[in-house]
């Protein structure tokens, strides 16, 4: 890491000998005062500050479990000098707590505050493991610090370089969305120290010819939940079955695990928890001033808006749920200069340009759009004054992390969380995990309208008018795909008013919400609508296959129009629910989905009219007319001439019917191959969806969330389900004629009698 002069021989010998006294000097100090397994050195007084350090004159050693200047620690010169030219003298509480322990070799599971020095509670560790073991460039890697994004580990990089300058190790930042994969390759195996995204890592050892990690003394995983949290799974996995099991494993995070099935994962050896704040009063900094605003899905824009008109001289950190709505809210309100520069921040962005944002909103006053992709760990040098959550965070964990990116160390700093009505119960949640928030009212004089504005935007930018309608559809589905189902509903939000919000001229179609509803009955559709929504907010659902009546009165009337499998829900229902109301035509300029016509299937069996002879017998549609006919008339019908005519008709249907079957396969093969294109669009939209949501926070390289273990609606399933039940109702149909066909051909058959 550090650069150093060529130096003599000698010169070179005499240091080698002066690190072996050191090193010895130092196990031993450590040796004679290891803090006692699973105590916190916290509990201790502190050392005072003028007493001697390291060997005292009677041969003991100075204490070092509970003092609180690095100074007192038992660790090597190169850090120390590292540590004082970077300004760091006292420890802090994780820092004080953990590397007592760390410094002997104990697994850690630190948890702390955010913005409370875990970094350096990691960094120091490894810096001394590898000097101890007088790691060098021939010994290879060495230590591996993993942090779940490529920003934060840029920054972990900058402490592990400032603070290990004096160290020779040579250190690699390596994170997807760098082109310069090829070189890194060709250096990785000279590296002693990797600070990594876990999907990189993995590029490296699974590409990287002889890339060796089978010495490794030391595995940190900063933000350990998140990195052993569901999308980096796999990944980590195949990370952790390369390396070796005997090593120090270092974990800190805000938001720490206790999994015991993650530690087994990592094979920790009777870690020590340090888990530095639980007895706080407060879940987040003490510095922090926490509001929470009740602010509706249709009015966040305008919020937010008034919001930044309000805090011009502010540095101000706004999350978004995901990156359409994070380019969105950033293009548009650029368009409409709000007097304060505006940036963005999203998973989606080129590395470069992530990094360029992310020192540029470090330097001046600004307001940052981003995706939880700045969500944790990143420092923004201490000046970060407002965090604004716009869009709820997925759990109480997430509130911390991003309200943790102010108030950082000793700095003060404010927070604001807009909750919509339906997200009330977060409140409760976050109140539960020591969060203290107070709920506040918005100056309702002070809120300026944007809706308006942006409604102009999007007809001078057509860009900006598909940009806004991915926004919304992102966001839907970013509710929708929220674990805590409590919190998060998208069928109570208010979906039409929200896209007028955006500037949009109509709602656009949300597919995945049509197939939430799909294969719900009409009630139970009706039940995931809330009582208060308009009939604009209505949603497309198919309909289940009627069971038949058996005396259909209507069968054959004229005003019933032909078939369709999906059909539009409307507040009223008729008896037996599938016949739904489609009153609102003029509906139809803000429906959410395209209507479609309401239609029935004239082959399905529609039920039979039912005639009864004098005597109460039932009759055939043809000997009822046969026998009015023969009443009225009195012609009597040959019985020969009849079977003759009938076998004609039954030959002639045939082949009509056959040509209708043919016609009718085509048409379905057709139908079959539209859908098929349909559904792999939308595929593919979804899935570019969802890159926008999960490339929102985390490394997307090769640790994007793992597609196969997400759940996809199996959209293609049910609809050949439904069309296999179509087609088998069609076949009986087909072979049974229907009663106006019956008659129709009676009566042909009556009068080329009479001709
Ligand atoms: N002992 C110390 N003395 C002075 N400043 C410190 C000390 N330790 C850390 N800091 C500073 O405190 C800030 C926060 O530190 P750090 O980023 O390590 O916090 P963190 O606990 O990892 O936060 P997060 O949970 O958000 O990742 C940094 O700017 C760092 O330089």
């Amino acid at each position: 890491m550090g650069k150093h002069a060529p130096k003599s021989r000698k010169v070179k010998i005499q240091n080698r000998l002066s690190e072996v006294h050191e090193i010895e000097l130092l196990e031993e100090w450590i040796e004679s005062g290891k803090p006692e397994s699973g105590s916190n050195p916290l509990s201790l007084e502190p050392l005072p500050h003028k007493a001697p350090l390291g060997r005292l004159p009677d041969g003991s050693f100075s204490r070092y479990a509970g003092c609180d200047r690095f100074s007192q620690l038992p660790v090597s010169k190169k850090t120390k000098d590292g540590l004082t030219q970077c300004k760091y003298k006292t420890m802090t509480d994780i820092q004080r707590a953990s590397l007592p322990h760390s410094l002997c070799g104990r697994d850690i599971l630190g948890a702390a505050k955010t913005g409370s020095g875990k970094t350096l509670a990691f960094v120091i560790p490894v810096l001394e493991k590898l000097y101890k073991a007088r790691w060098g460039p021939e010994d290879g890697v060495g230590c591996i610090i993993m942090s779940p994004t490529r920003e934060l580990a840029g920054q972990l990089f900058e402490v592990l370089k400032s603070v290990g300058k004096h160290h020779g190790f040579s250190a690699g930042l390596l994170i997807g969305g760098r082109k310069d994969v090829d070189a890194e390759k060709e250096h990785v195996n000279g590296l002693n120290i990797l600070v990594c995204t876990p999907g990189r890592l993995l590029q490296h050892m699974d590409e990287t010819p002889n890339f060796d990690c089978s010495q490794l003394q030391v595995l940190v995983l900063d933000e350990a939940d998140r990195i052993l949290d569901v999308g980096f799974k796999r990944d980590l996995n195949a990370i952790i079955s390369q390396l070796p099991k005997h090593r120090l494993t270092l974990l800190f995070s805000a938001t720490q695990t206790k999994s015991v099935q993650d530690l087994a994962r990592l094979s920790l050896k009777d870690p020590e928890y340090l888990g530095v704040h639980e007895e706080s009063d407060t879940a987040t900094p003490n510095r922090l001033q926490q509001t929470a605003m009740l602010v509706p899905l249709d009015k966040k824009f305008d919020m937010l808006w008034s919001f930044i008109k309000a805090h011009l001289n502010s540095r101000i950190l706004v999350f978004l749920s995901s990156c359409k709505q994070v380019k969105f809210v950033f293009e548009t309100f650029k368009k409409l200069r709000p007097g304060i520069p505006l940036k963005c921040l999203h998973g989606r962005m080129k590395q470069d340009r992530r990094m360029g944002i992310y020192s540029q909103f470090c330097e001046q006053r600004s307001v940052l759009f981003s995706t939880d992709v700045a969500s944790r760990g990143l420092d923004f040098n201490k000046a970060v004054d407002w965090v604004v959550q716009v869009d709820c965070p997925e759990d109480c964990a997430a509130y911390i992390h991003r309200v943790g990116r102010t108030a950082r160390y000793l700095s003060g700093g404010r927070s604001v969380l807009f909750v919509m009505p339906s997200e009330m119960k977060m409140l409760e949640k976050l109140e539960e995990k020591k969060i203290p928030l107070r709920v506040i009212k918005a100056n309702e004089k002070r809120i300026q309208s944007v809706s308006d504005l942006l409604a102009s935007l999007l007809v001078k930018y057509p860009d900006l008018q598909h940009l806004a309608q991915r926004a919304f559809v992102t966001y839907l589905k970013s509710i929708h795909k929220q674990r805590d189902k409590e919190i998060f509903d998208v069928t109570k939000l208010p979906i039409d008013e929200f896209s007028a919000s955006l500037g949009l001229p109509m709602t656009p179609k949300i597919r995945f919400l049509k197939q939430k509803l799909k294969g719900k009955t009409v009630s139970e559709a009706l039940s995931l609508i809330p009582e208060n929504t308009s009939n604009d907010n209505l949603l497309e659902f198919p309909i289940k296959e009627p069971e038949f009546p058996i005396e259909d009165p209507d069968a054959g009337k004229s005003d019933v129009e032909e078939v369709d499998e999906d059909i539009l829900l409307a507040k009223e229902t008729q008896e037996g629910g599938e016949n739904i109301n489609s009153k609102g035509d003029d509906m139809l300029a803000t429906r959410v989905t395209k209507k479609k016509k309401l239609k029935i299937n004239v082959h399905r069996p529609v039920g039979t009219r039912v005639v009864f002879d004098e005597e109460g017998n039932t009759l055939p549609p043809l000997a009822r007319l046969a026998a009015s006919s023969s009443g009225a008339d009195s012609v009597q019908l040959n019985k020969e001439k009849v079977n003759q005519r009938y076998a004609e008709l039954r030959k002639n249907l045939k082949v009509a019917d056959k040509e209708d079957k043919d016609l009718d396969r085509k048409r379905r093969k057709e139908k079959r191959i539209k859908e098929k294109m349909k559904n792999k669009r939308g595929r593919e939209e979804e899935e570019e969806e969802d890159d926008e949501l999960s490339g929102s926070d985390m490394e997307i390289s090769r640790g994007r969330v793992d597609k196969k273990t997400k759940i996809y609606f199996d959209s293609d399933n049910e609809d050949d389900k439904r069309r296999g039940d179509m087609a088998k109702m069609e076949g009986i149909a087909a072979d049974a004629i229907s009663l106006a066909e019956q008659e129709e051909l009676a009566l042909k058959l009556l009068n080329s009698m009479h001709s």
